[in-house]
């Protein structure tokens, strides 16, 4: 038997805590609201999930420096987010705060909503460490989630970040009633659009061809489940952003990794026209409808995959 801390109690958080339990693993999942502290389910965990947003990341990190985690526990990271200072994921956020440690990325097309009505699923469990990789493989693998491995943690990781960006630009299209052609010119422009970044970050291109890359791509991009989707379809209504979020009452990360990436983009001088299309959205600078437009008329040129 493993015990294993998950900490953030939010939709993901508590998904993996009920999955984490099926092999009659001792789970415990903790949230800034725990009546508990942090000290007692930290000591003699195998495995640290970590499920806060990004925007709690490093105050997450920073409790757990504070505290003596033993170099043999395995930190796990699920947070799909760029950190807007350092522009850094948060495994390389991780790593670098717990040298020491092996670090894992989860991610993969995992709905949380669908996970929670035990709809089967499949996700990808990576890591330059393969044999912790492996121990997170079997410590969640069961017949409703089937977990792969790979040893590239950052294009695994960036594959679920950037998809967000696109799952917005999904909502719109969708919002806008613009049909099923346009819909897979989308999708389709986005995975090189992907690729492109992941590439110049160091991540391998193949990974996105995976469930964590065109994988998760499909799912947050053609469902309603999907809180960044919602934002696209809410904002080609015409609602503000702000009335948006206060709806979803729940993180859409894809907001705040569209501003990291444009920054990163734009001092790395790579091309990402959908992302950025997405971006002057997002900020007010233009309506959904010059969006879609300013793609179809920009210069033409050879399908570049
Ligand atoms: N919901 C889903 O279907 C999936 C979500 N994810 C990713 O998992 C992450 C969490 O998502 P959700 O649980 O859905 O979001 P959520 O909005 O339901 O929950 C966010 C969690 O982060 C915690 N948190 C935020 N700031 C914190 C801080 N300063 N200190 C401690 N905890 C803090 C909140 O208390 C809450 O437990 C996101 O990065 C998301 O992209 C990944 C796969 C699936
Ligand atoms: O990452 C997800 C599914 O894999 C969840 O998508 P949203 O954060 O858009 O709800």
């Amino acid at each position: 038997m493993q015990s294993l801390t998950i900490l953030g109690g939010g939709a993901w958080g508590s998904a993996l805590a009920n999955l984490g339990g099926k092999k009659g693993d001792r789970v415990n999942l903790w949230s800034r609201s725990s009546s508990f502290n942090l000290e007692s389910v930290i000591t003699g965990a195998d495995v640290v999930v970590s499920a806060v947003s990004m925007k709690g990341v490093g105050a997450t990190v920073d409790r757990l420096l504070a505290l003596e985690l033993s170099p043999d526990t395995i930190i796990v990271t699920v947070t799909k987010g760029l950190d807007p200072a350092s522009t850094r994921t948060p495994s390389q956020i991780w790593q670098n705060a717990f040298p020491n440690n092996s670090i894992v990325v989860l991610s993969g097309p995992n709905l949380s909503e669908e996970i929670q009505q035990g709809l089967p699923a499949a996700t990808v469990a990576a890591s330059l460490d393969l044999a912790a990789a492996k121990q997170v493989q079997n410590i969640y693998s069961s017949d409703i989630f089937r977990v792969y491995v790979n040893e590239d943690p950052l294009g695994t990781e960036l594959g679920g970040t950037l998809k967000n960006v696109f799952a917005i630009a999904a909502g719109v299209c969708d919002g806008l009633q613009l049909g099923t052609n346009a819909k897979s010119a989308l999708l389709t422009r986005a995975l090189p659009e992907m690729i492109r970044v992941g590439v110049r970050l160091g991540a391998r291109a193949e990974t996105f061809y995976g469930l964590s890359g065109l994988g998760d791509l499909l799912a947050t991009c053609n469902s309603p489940l999907s809180r960044n989707y919602r934002v696209g379809f809410g904002l080609a209504e015409g609602k503000s952003l702000e009335q948006i979020l206060h709806e979803l009452q729940s993180t859409a990360e894809g907001v705040n990794t569209t501003n990291v990436l444009i920054d990163l983009a734009d001092r790395r001088e790579i091309e990402i026209p959908v992302s950025r299309q997405v971006y002057r959205l997002l900020n007010g600078e233009i309506t959904a409808e010059q969006a879609v437009l300013s793609l179809m008329e920009r210069t033409l040129k050879p399908e570049i995959l």
